[in-house]
């Protein structure tokens, strides 16, 4: 029941490597305060807008922002000890890779209201998300910093 929001969940996680990609080597910082309150107010607008608990979908989102700058720590220290693996591509910030959060935003918010009633149970709650995370894993291939992303993200999931 939690499989399609944690997979959305993982694509906002990965999304994180093309974050980490634009930034790294550049003076711009891993945690920007000025983005992360206009992705938020936007979230609380348009929980308003439907129907959803405007305070549960903030602190959701707060969830997955700290997940996300975990990943961009994670590459970074990777990518310091391996100068190999840095990607040759440095994408676009602004335009590729805000558009793409700003579009799982929007798909992770319908989500979010489809689930809202299985979320308000918390015990059943954590069963279907510990299930979903452990099988979000395995299908992803996640390696523990993604992993560890997702646990921290999956943080938010039950109310
Ligand atoms: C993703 C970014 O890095 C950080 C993470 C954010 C997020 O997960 O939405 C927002 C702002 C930054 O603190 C970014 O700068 O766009």
């Amino acid at each position: 029941p939690l499989g399609e929001l944690t997979d959305l969940m993982v694509r906002r996680i990965r999304a994180g490597d093309l974050v980490a990609a634009a930034k790294f080597g550049t003076p711009r910082p891993i945690d920007d305060p000025v983005r992360e309150r206009q992705v938020l107010e936007d979230v609380r607008t348009r929980s308003v807008a439907m129907g959803l608990d405007p305070e549960s979908a903030v602190r959701f989102f707060r969830a997955q922002i700290e997940a996300n700058k975990a990943v961009q720590r994670g590459l970074y220290v990777r990518w310091t000890r391996h100068p190999d693996e840095v990607p040759d591509e440095r994408p676009d910030l602004l335009t590729d890779v805000r558009r793409r959060l700003d579009g799982l935003t929007t798909e992770i918010l319908v989500d979010l209201k489809e689930t809202e009633q299985l979320r308000r149970s918390v015990v059943s709650c954590e069963v279907q998300a510990k299930l979903a995370e452990r099988s979000a894993a395995v299908v992803h291939h996640l390696d523990e910093v993604h992993e560890d992303a997702l646990a921290r993200a999956m943080r938010a999931v039950c109310s």
